[in-house]
């Protein structure tokens, strides 16, 4: 074994290839994508991401502050969160970032006082709760008026009133966002309506926005990833230019996070037990919950895949598990070729919301990253001697 493992790897090849074909898939000159850091803040991923001209998407004042470091413009930068802390609102004010998205009337008053202290106006979206089912898992759905994401619809017009008043604000655009691993488009298409019907009513008490900002929410294959690399930007971006109202000048803008990054990493461990059950095979792999969260925490599916052991050699059916003393720590059940300790699992589709979730829980130590273009992953994996990669 070249590196230790678990570590994560990415494809940058695959996530430049789905870069192009976001870009060349967008149908107007005013939609403007912003990636969402938080499904994955690696540098290298961002910095890889910006020279496809997307702008950011934090939810923390951190985030911002990778972003900064990783070249994005406060131009292009937007913030939003339910809880934003005096100090992560100082950090988007100071840099004069694109836009905070507010999540409550309570909210207004305290970026207000911050912006007089920085004698700034800051451009401010009112992040708003539509009330539309996204149709994806009950604990990545935001829009539901029992979701505690953005202010009520119903509230809009008191939200007016109130940033009226406020002399170090300028209410710029709306902000909206479902959910997340969204597959049909009829979600996005109910949004589109609401986002209709309050335009209207928004320009009817005399407000009128510089863009609207529709959030993220693409899924992607987890089912097939290897068939399925890249989701369908064209259909979904569709879907927002044939059914949003716009208005002249106005800009529409995109979160997106998971449909970037989640088909170009992996997490790869190595079994270290293969043990018999009273009732399954388990394959103890050194990779944990620690590492990736989402099959403990959502029940998510990730295709495995034992890249070193040979099929000829008949197969077998093994609960893939991790060494982490919670139940609760399993990737699931799997088909797959007689596996050995020593065998190296690929766990997929791992690119969003893996490695940024992962915890030092157990005390366990930190997987690093590595990049296919820096080491091939069977260079990682001692399977090929690591050659110059231009
Ligand atoms: C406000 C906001 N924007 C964007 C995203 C990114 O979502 P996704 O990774 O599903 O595109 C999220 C996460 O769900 C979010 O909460
Ligand atoms: N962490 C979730 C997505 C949350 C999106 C952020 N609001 C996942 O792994 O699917």
């Amino acid at each position: 074994m070249a590196v230790q493992t678990p570590f994560y790897h990415y494809d940058i090849e695959l996530l430049e290839n789905t870069l192009q074909t976001l870009t060349a898939a967008i149908p107007s000159s005013n939609f403007k994508v912003h990636y969402a850091i938080k499904a994955n803040a690696e540098p290298r991923i961002l910095q890889t991401i910006r020279k496809y001209g997307l702008g950011a998407d934090c939810v923390s004042g951190n985030e911002i502050t990778r972003a900064l470091e990783c070249g994005y413009a406060p131009s292009e930068i937007v913030l939003a969160g339910v809880g934003k802390s005096d100090a992560e609102l100082n950090t988007a004010i100071s840099n004069g970032i694109h836009s905070i998205n507010c999540e409550s009337i309570e909210e207004l008053e305290v970026i207000n006082e911050i912006a007089e202290q920085n004698n700034r106006v800051a451009h401010i979206s009112f992040r708003i709760n539509p009330n539309v089912d996204a149709k994806t898992h009950h604990k990545i759905t935001t829009g539901l008026s029992e979701n505690k994401f953005g202010i009520p619809i119903s509230e809009v017009s008191r939200a007016i009133a109130e940033i009226r008043k406020m002399n170090a604000l300028k209410l710029t655009g709306v902000h909206f966002h479902i959910g997340s691993q969204i597959l049909s488009m009829d979600p996005f298409i109910k949004l589109c309506t609401q986002v209709n019907t309050l335009l209207d009513e928004m320009e009817a008490e005399g407000v009128e926005l510089e863009h609207i900002n529709v959030g993220g929410g693409l899924g992607i294959d987890y089912l097939n990833p290897d068939g399925n690399p890249i989701p369908d930007f064209e259909k979904y971006f569709a879907v927002f230019h044939e059914h949003l109202q716009v208005r002249p000048g106005q800009t529409v803008h995109f979160e997106l996070g998971r449909s970037v990054v989640a088909q170009c990493g992996s997490l790869i461990s190595k079994v270290l037990y293969v043990k018999k059950g009273a009732t399954k095979n388990f394959a103890i792999i050194d990779a944990g919950m620690t590492e990736l969260i989402r099959p403990a925490l959502y029940d998510s599916h990730h295709e495995m895949e034992n890249i070193t052991a040979d099929a000829a050699m008949g197969m077998d059916t093994y609960s893939v598990v991790g060494p982490i003393c919670e139940s609760s720590d399993v990737f699931g059940q799997l088909e797959m070729p007689i596996t050995k300790r020593g065998d190296i699992i690929k766990i997929k589709s791992a690119g969003a919301y893996g490695q940024v979730l992962s915890s030092n829980y157990n005390l366990r130590d930190s997987a690093i990253a590595y990049y296919s273009d820096e080491m091939t992953l069977n260079a990682c994996i001692g399977k090929e001697e690591q050659v110059a990669i231009s």
